[in-house]
C-alpha cells in the first residue's frame, strides 16, 4: 500500500515515522510519503489560502493549489480522503475496508477548510473514489492529527505490522465489535487492588468467559449504541442474560 500524506505543516506528521507504523515504512510493509503543499504554489509568498467567498471569519485554501498537487498525486485506483469535521464518523469498519486499497491520498486541511470544490473535483475522476471523514464530534485546527489517527488505523491492520494477528480479533470494536475486557499483569496485589482471583485460576474456559462477560457489561454500560447494532444471533443465550 502506498499512502500520500499533503499539509502545510508537514513535520506535524513525523511521529509516523515511530513504532509500529515507523517499522512498517522501513521493512517496506507500506509506502507512506509526506508532501509539502506549498511545493505547489507559484508565487513569491507560497499563498495556500484565501478570503471566503460569501463573507465570514478565517480564510480558505485554495483550490487551484490543492489541484496542481492532487493532480501529481491522485491516480485512477487512489481513494482520497479528506478529514473535516463535517465528514462522516471514522469507524473500525472503514479502517478495515481501507486497508485493503492500493494508494491513500490524505488532503489536510487548515484555515476553515479546503475549498468544496476540490473534492467534488476529484469524485468526478474515473476510478478515483473520494471520502470525507471525521475523528470526532470536535473541532480541531486543522487534518493532521485526523491523518495520522486513519493512517495507524489502517497500516495496523496491513499484513505483517502486528505481530499477533490474533489481538486484531478481541480488541475494541474488533470483530466481536464489543469493547475489550480490562487486562491486569504482575503483581497479583497492587496497593490495596488485587487481580480478578478468576484470571489467576489457569482455566481457560472460565477466564474466557469471564473476559467475554466483562466485555459485554461494559459496552452496556459505556457504548449501550454498540450492543444495539450487535447481530442478536451474535450473542449466545448466556451472553444475552447479560
Ligand atoms: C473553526 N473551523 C471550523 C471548521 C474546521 C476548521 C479547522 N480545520 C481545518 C481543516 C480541518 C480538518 C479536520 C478538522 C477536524 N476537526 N475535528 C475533527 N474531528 C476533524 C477531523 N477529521 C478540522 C479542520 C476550524
Amino acid at each position: 500500500m502506498r499512502i500520500d500524506v499533503v499539509s502545510i505543516f508537514p513535520a506535524y506528521l513525523t511521529p509516523l515515522e515511530l513504532s509500529l507504523v515507523g517499522k512498517a515504512r522501513t521493512t517496506g510493509l507500506v509506502d507512506l510519503r509526506v508532501h509539502d503543499l506549498r511545493d505547489w504554489t507559484t508565487d513569491r509568498h507560497r499563498t495556500v489560502d484565501d478570503t471566503p467567498f460569501g463573507g465570514g471569519a478565517g480564510m480558505v485554501m485554495k483550490p487551484d493549489v490543492w489541484g496542481a498537487a492532487l493532480d501529481d498525486l491522485v491516480t485512477e485506483g487512489s481513494h482520497l480522503l479528506l478529514p473535516t469535521p463535517s465528514g462522516a464518523p471514522l469507524t473500525q469498519r472503514h479502517a478495515e475496508r481501507w486497508a485493503t486499497d492500493e494508494h491513500l491520498v490524505i488532503a489536510c486541511g487548515r484555515y476553515e477548510g479546503i475549498d468544496a470544490r476540490v473534492a467534488a473535483h476529484y469524485a468526478t475522476r474515473p476510478g478515483v473514489r473520494v471520502s470525507e471523514y471525521s475523528i470526532g464530534d470536535y473541532v480541531l485546527n486543522g487534518g493532521e492529527v485526523a491523518a495520522m489517527v486513519l493512517v495507524e488505523a489502517v497500516v495496523r491492520l496491513l499484513p505483517g505490522v502486528v505481530g499477533n494477528p490474533e489481538s486484531l480479533v478481541e480488541e475494541s470494536h474488533g470483530a466481536a465489535g464489543l469493547l475489550e475486557y480490562p487486562v491486569y499483569t504482575k503483581p497479583p496485589a497492587w496497593r490495596d487492588l488485587d487481580v480478578p482471583e478468576v484470571l489467576l485460576s489457569g482455566h481457560h474456559g472460565r477466564v474466557e468467559r469471564w473476559r467475554r462477560d466483562q466485555a459485554l457489561e461494559r459496552t452496556a454500560a459505556r457504548r449501550p449504541d454498540l450492543l444495539r447494532a450487535l447481530d442478536p444471533a451474535g450473542l449466545d443465550k448466556a451472553d444475552r442474560a447479560v
